[in-house]
């Protein structure tokens, strides 16, 4: 028996109906339907190429930057389809952060990192921006690291650390769901603990959305899993059942490490 039913309709942060994503004439995402659970998170697993990444950054509509990407279909945010092209991108992107696989923190001071976007969404007085960036900061469980080393370049810090400011940075523009690249990839195991445990404080505050090749990763800190490939959404689940008790072969082959 689940220990939590899967999202539908009101219980739903994001509602992804016939969705195709296109290459230019490759279609890399079929027909996907799913929901994303408020303030939960949700780990996309499977094979390299299946996917995963093109949808995570058609949740934010990343893929408007670069000519010749496309999505089809619908995902309804607070009941407005994202994909429109009446909606402002800026505005999606501000409620819907993304953390990628390498840290990317700008070339410049850790405080103006996390100052520089929050200021584009929202001008505020100097005290209000220090104020802001205490709270990301301690929010991304960085703080106490950094709080006498604010005017030091973010590139000084170590690779976990850069990876928290990123965190940081995402959530200091107050999104509603944050969408998470393989963020640990690039990181020794105990930062990649550090950014797990954060992770799951960050869910009761937001919607998680997090693309992993770890499957322990997944199954740690997930609520619900979707097993995808070949552009296919095979099966989604709660997370102890997708690794429990597999509804499909493929999704039971790809966790016992047969394929893949
Ligand atoms: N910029 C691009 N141009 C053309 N095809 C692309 C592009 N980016 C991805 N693809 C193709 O789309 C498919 C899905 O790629 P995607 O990066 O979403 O997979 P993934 O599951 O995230 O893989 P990985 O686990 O290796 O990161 C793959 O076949 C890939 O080759």
């Amino acid at each position: 028996m689940p220990d939590q039913a899967l999202p539908t309709g009101e219980n739903a942060a994001l509602q992804v109906r016939n969705l195709d994503f296109f290459y230019g004439d490759f279609k890399a995402l079929v027909n996907v339907n799913m929901d994303i659970a408020n303030k939960k998170v949700t780990a996309f697993i499977g094979p390299s190429g299946c996917g995963k990444s093109t949808l995570l950054r058609a949740f934010n509509r990343m893929y408007d930057l670069y000519p010749g990407q496309r999505a089809e279909g619908q995902i309804l945010f607070h009941d407005k389809n994202l994909l429109d092209k009446s909606q402002d991108v800026n505005l999606v992107r501000a409620k819907i952060g993304m953390v990628f696989q390498k840290p990317t923190p700008f070339p410049m001071t850790i405080y103006e990192n996390i100052a520089f976007g929050a200021r584009l969404y929202e001008p505020m007085s100097k005290s209000a921006m220090d104020d802001r960036v205490e709270w990301a900061l301690k929010k991304a469980a960085l703080w106490g690291e950094v709080k006498d080393k604010l005017q030091q370049n973010g590139l000084s810090l170590s690779g976990g650390q850069q990876q928290r400011l990123c965190i940081a940075r995402a959530v200091a523009v107050k999104p509603e769901i944050v969408l998470l690249d393989e963020p640990t990839s690039a990181l020794d195991p105990l930062s990649t603990a550090k950014i797990e445990e954060l992770i799951n404080e960050l869910k009761s505050e937001y919607t998680i959305a997090i693309v992993t090749h770890n499957m322990q990763q997944a199954a740690r800190i997930s609520d619900f899993t979707a097993f995808m490939y070949l552009g296919e959404l095979i099966e989604f689940n709660e997370t102890g059942t997708i690794f429990m008790q597999p509804g499909k072969k493929q999704t039971e082959d790809y966790i016992t490490g047969r394929f893949g």
